[in-house]
């Protein structure tokens, strides 16, 4: 028997958030967590496939508005809460919910679809592909000194109670939004997902902690994180985990990861979701013991390549060719012209001969402005067919903001 795909109602939540649970493992939420994502969940903008009365596929898509080069905030569709039950899996549930979710993206004229991925290998034959990485670390503290920028000292840090602090914080990251590439706008009521402090999250670790970074009575930054204590015979050995840390500027940034990195008792500092240009990985004695690794992160899908192309700017000058290939949305498929510089761009069809062929998947990898379409050339992946061509699309689609997103979704 086959599955009756529906957008989400309301009444149905409770069913469709079930399977969503059970495909995760069945480890239960909080009460608390539990409202949140019902409050959360954008109903009319979900999708849901049914197998009679039982809920076998769950799909949903947050109205985000997303930084690209350039920094305009372009509306993309934040693809979430995924899951086919085990019961109906490899039997195309997911394929048919991902063609009626990217049919429904373009009708609402969101010219993106970005994901985070519970394993990379799901979403690229869909025509998403990753264009933002992030760093997780496990910094042996005691051993790795930071060498901080003038200023520093001048920050004051204070202790706040995480709730009381949420505003501060809050306004702090609304800063930082428009100035790098990947990052999210807050939608409404999502302040309080940084507040949710789950007893399972914490692992022995402490209730969450707040640090605000001040100058002349202004908060400039902050910190939220938990620390675990650990004892041993040779002494103390506890480790900081920091859930998210913002600063406006670079002794803001230096002076609260000093403070992370130096709390007493403890010897690690671990923190996931990190971005690869962060500045304290500037400043550290030993990169060897900060215990780097690089994962994937933000998953870009160009649903409509000319609108998209066009919210964004281009750090050179740029007119190029593009010969698109989208198996999955056809309506891309095709010649595009793309001339844009710093300031604008436009990206219209065109008959004319074309001086690189890709797919859709390569302009999602490339879109944020953190993977080159040099490499991607390098990996086959692009083919160059005016000489110079890639060298000057690949100059111009870059960031000199490494993209990134801060939290996943
Ligand atoms: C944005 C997010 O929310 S990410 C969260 C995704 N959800 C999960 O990881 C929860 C647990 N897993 C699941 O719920 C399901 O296994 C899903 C959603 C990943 C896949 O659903 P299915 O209905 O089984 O996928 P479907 O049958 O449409 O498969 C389509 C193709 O993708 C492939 N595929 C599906 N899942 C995977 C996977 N985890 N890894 C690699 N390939 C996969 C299938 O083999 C199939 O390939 P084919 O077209 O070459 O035959």
């Amino acid at each position: 028997m086959g599955t009756d795909l529906r957008v989400l109602r309301q009444d149905d939540w409770d069913k469709w958030y079930e399977n969503l649970i059970r495909a995760f493992g069945g480890v239960q939420e909080s009460p608390e967590e539990r409202a949140l994502w019902r409050e959360r969940t954008e109903t009319d903008r979900s999708l849901g496939a049914w197998d009679g009365d039982a809920c076998v596929g769950t799909a949903g898509a947050f109205s985000f508005r997303l930084t690209v080069p350039g920094g305009a905030p372009v509306p993309a569709a934040g693809v979430t809460m995924v899951s086919v039950a085990a019961t109906h899996r490899r039997r195309g549930v997911l394929t048919s919910m991902m063609r009626r979710q990217l049919d429904d993206v373009r009708s609402w004229g969101e010219p993106l679809a970005v994901l985070t991925a519970s394993e990379p290998a799901i979403y690229g034959r869909f025509g998403y592909d990753i264009g933002t990485h992030h760093a997780n670390v496990e910094v042996e503290t005691s051993r790795v000194r930071l060498t901080v920028p003038p200023g520093t000292d001048e920050v004051r840090l204070r202790y706040a109670a995480p709730a009381d602090a949420l505003e501060a914080c809050e306004a702090v990251y609304a800063r930082t939004v428009s100035g790098r590439p990947g990052m999210l706008a807050r939608l409404p009521g999502w302040d309080r997902l940084w507040l949710l402090d789950p007893e399972r999250e914490r692992a022995g670790a402490s209730p969450l902690q707040c640090v605000l970074a001040e100058r002349d009575g202004e908060v400039v930054g902050y910190a939220r994180f938990r620390v675990k204590p650990d004892w041993e015979t040779a002494g103390p050995k506890g480790t900081v985990g920091v859930q998210d840390a913002e600063a406006l500027d670079p002794a803001a940034h230096a002076a609260l990861w000093r403070f992370l990195f130096e709390i007493d008792l403890t010897s690690s500092l671990v923190a996931r979701g990190r971005p690869l240009d962060e500045p304290w990985l500037y400043m550290v004695s030993d990169i060897r013991r900060c215990g780097l690794r690089i994962r994937d992160s933000l998953h870009v899908r160009l649903v409509d390549v000319g609108a998209a192309l066009e919210a964004r700017t281009y750090q050179a000058p740029v007119d190029v060719v593009l010969d698109v290939e989208d198996a999955f949305c056809p309506w891309n498929t095709g010649r595009w012209r793309l001339s844009g510089d710093p300031k604008g761009a436009s990206c219209t069809r065109t008959e004319d001969r074309a001086d690189l062929a890709l797919s859709v998947r390569e302009l999602g990898a490339t879109y944020l402005g953190g993977v080159t379409l040099g490499a991607l050339a390098g990996a086959g992946r692009v083919r160059e067919l005016r000489p110079g061509a890639l060298a000057e699309a690949s100059l111009a689609f870059a960031s000199t903001v490494t993209p990134w997103l801060p939290h996943g979704f």
